[in-house]
């Protein structure tokens, strides 16, 4: 194993950005839907939208379909890129061309040729569970991220919009640095994840976390 295998994992913020993907299939529809469920600006351009979720998408206008081929200049002022035809050489003289516009881009055809690659996700609420197996088998990735499924149940969602919250809220009303720091070590010492789990848990609204902040700081 060497560093020639080895990826660097980054969340990419795409809210409003403009993604593109060329191709209209089943691997064009899981990479929309990625897309679309950060709130990327999606196009897709193809000639055929062989996929019925696509076909549905275009039609309310969810995501922009330009139908036709490929051209080069489709990658203008684009975010990042999924070459996902059937055309393997195709696929490898768009990466080619966005590489050279240093535009971000995956390959369906050779995952290793690409700038990036996907993982497969679970998503509970704020937490991403992100699975890799660096393009060695895809399969398998969605198989042990389904092993974390249930780890990780859906309580981890209210637990993290509490996290959110409270943070956001410490960083507000804690000035000094140290005295943050005790506190959110005593955040995290609450066992809300249990409390959630039992159904006995009640989302704790501003004032109570005020008040649960001015009797456990320590200036
Ligand atoms: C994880 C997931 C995310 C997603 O796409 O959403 C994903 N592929 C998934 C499924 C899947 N893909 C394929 C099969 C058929 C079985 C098989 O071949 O094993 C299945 C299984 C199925 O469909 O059941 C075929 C395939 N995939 C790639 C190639 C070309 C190549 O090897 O380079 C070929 C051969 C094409 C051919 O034979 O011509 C390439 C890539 N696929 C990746 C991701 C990237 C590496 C991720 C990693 O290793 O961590 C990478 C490198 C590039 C990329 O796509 O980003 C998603 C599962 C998520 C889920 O379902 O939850
Ligand atoms: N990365 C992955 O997860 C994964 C999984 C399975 C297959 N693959 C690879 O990805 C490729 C695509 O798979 P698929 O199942 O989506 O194929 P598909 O045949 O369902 O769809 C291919 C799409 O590409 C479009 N296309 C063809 N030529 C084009 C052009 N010149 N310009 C624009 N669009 C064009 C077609 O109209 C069609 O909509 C496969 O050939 C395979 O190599 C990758």
């Amino acid at each position: 194993m060497t560093e020639d295998h080895q990826y660097l994992p980054v969340l990419l913020n795409c809210k409003g950005r403009s993604c593109l993907i060329i191709g209209g299939g089943k691997v064009a529809e899981r990479k929309a839907i990625h897309l679309l469920d950060v709130g990327a600006s999606v196009h897709i351009v193809s000639p055929v939208l062989r996929s019925e979720t696509l076909q549905r998408l275009a039609n309310k206008n969810v995501l922009r379909w330009t139908k036709r081929e490929y051209q080069a200049d489709d990658l203008t002022g684009v975010f990042l890129v999924y070459a996902a035809t059937d055309d393997s050489k195709l696929n490898l003289e768009i990466a080619a061309n966005a590489d050279r516009l240093g535009v971000l881009v995956n390959i369906a055809s050779h995952g290793e040729k690409g700038t990036f690659i996907t993982p497969a996700v679970l998503r509970r609420g704020r937490l991403t569970l992100a699975v890799s197996t660096s393009g060695a088998g895809p399969r398998a990735a969605r198989d042990i991220l389904q092993q974390l499924e249930e780890q990780f149940g859906p309580e981890y969602e209210e637990y993290l919009d509490f996290l959110y919250e409270m943070r956001t809220m410490i960083k507000q009303e804690v000035a000094c640095k140290d005295a943050r720091s005790r506190l959110l070590d005593k955040v995290y010492g609450i066992d809300l994840l249990g409390e959630i789990r039992l159904g006995g848990y009640e989302p704790w609204n501003a004032d109570k976390m005020k008040q649960w902040i001015e009797i456990n700081r320590e200036e």
